[in-house]
């Protein structure tokens, strides 16, 4: 094989990504040229409404998989946590690269922390997992929805329509993104539990052993485990990304896992949450004992009114 094709959107992280991506495979396998296939999606289109009240999993991922599908790429590179847990036939996660950074930031021009922000500052975030547990640290915030990409995000901060606003702080270093803000306060993982996969790039591909054996290279084996273990949680409580839903494992120095998830109301007032370290042996079936436990004290009771109050926003 001399060729491969990236499908990927073209926001500036989709881009630096797949460069990134096109970089690492041209680099393991000399002769091997990588060449990337630009592609609008739905998410992409559209950007007047809040992504929850649209629904639908895969808004990023579903023009990509088409023209994976039409032969017009082999693989596609995703923000892991943008891509849901079930994958459509004939395409594979093939693999997990090394995690960025997995925590959410908080960045203001004003602000060096959360504990710093005056009663009623206001805090821009669209994805309801942050703004629950935003809320259930601070209840006095106001928060605010706030779409667009990162840069469109970090302009509106900049002109003062926000005292702070929550990113993923791999969008930010990946971007080089450190010094366009007074303040990156990254969020530590006992104040706001990530997304599932937050921090890693997911590889897609097509079936294809040739494409498969290039991909495998790219896998790294504790980011593996730790998504797994994070996918499995969400997959069993049938939420995709557009839910109030963190849940993070990290592989501990020790070898251990420790892994944390919690969901709830966007606003904060009811949430479930649990913490628990596991053997390194267990994560194949941690995921989805944690989710039965959630299950077992109402989270899907509690999902179901989540979505009933996203509906009415
Ligand atoms: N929701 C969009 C999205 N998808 C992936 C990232 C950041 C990179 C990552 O988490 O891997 C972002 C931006 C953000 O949430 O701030």
């Amino acid at each position: 094989m001399n060729k491969l094709t990236i499908a990927t959107r073209g926001s500036k992280l989709a881009l630096w990504q797949s460069n990134h991506i096109k970089a690492v495979l041209e680099e393991q396998n000399p002769g091997l040229e990588v060449d990337l296939n630009i592609i609008v999606t739905t998410g992409d289109r559209i950007q007047d409404r809040g992504l929850s009240t649209i629904g639908g999993k895969g808004l990023f991922l579903k023009e990509l998989e088409e023209a994976m599908m039409r032969g017009e790429a082999q693989i596609a590179v995703h923000s892991l946590k943008d891509v849901p847990t079930e994958m459509p036939d004939g395409l594979l996660l093939a693999a997990i690269t090394e995690r960025e950074d997995c925590r959410d930031a908080l960045l203001s021009e004003k602000y060096s922390n959360i504990n710093s922000l005056p009663k009623k500052a206001v805090v821009g975030t669209s994805s309801l997992r942050r703004r629950m547990q935003i809320e259930k640290l601070r209840p006095d915030l106001i928060i605010k929805d706030l779409r667009g990409n990162v840069d469109t995000r970090i302009r509106k901060l900049k002109e003062g329509e926000f005292d702070a606003i929550i990113l993923a702080s791999a969008g930010i270093n990946r971007l080089s993104l450190l010094d366009a803000v007074k303040h990156v306060y990254p969020i530590s993982l006992e104040e706001m539990i990530p997304s599932m996969g937050q921090g890693a790039l997911g590889i897609e591909s097509i079936n294809d052993d040739e494409v498969l054996k290039i991909v495998a290279r790219l896998e790294d084996e504790y980011s593996r485990i730790e998504t797994t273990i994070e996918r499995a949680f969400v997959d069993e409580l049938d939420g995709g990304c557009q839910v109030p839903i963190g849940v993070n494992a990290s592989v501990l120095e020790d070898g251990n896992i420790s892994v944390k998830a919690i969901l709830g109301l966007p606003d904060g007032t009811e949430v479930l949450s649990d913490s628990k370290i596991t053997s390194k042996k267990d994560y194949k079936s941690v995921g989805r004992d944690m989710a039965q436990e959630f299950i077992a004290k109402g989270a899907k009771e509690l999902l179901a009114r989540a979505e009933a109050m996203m509906g009415n926003e």
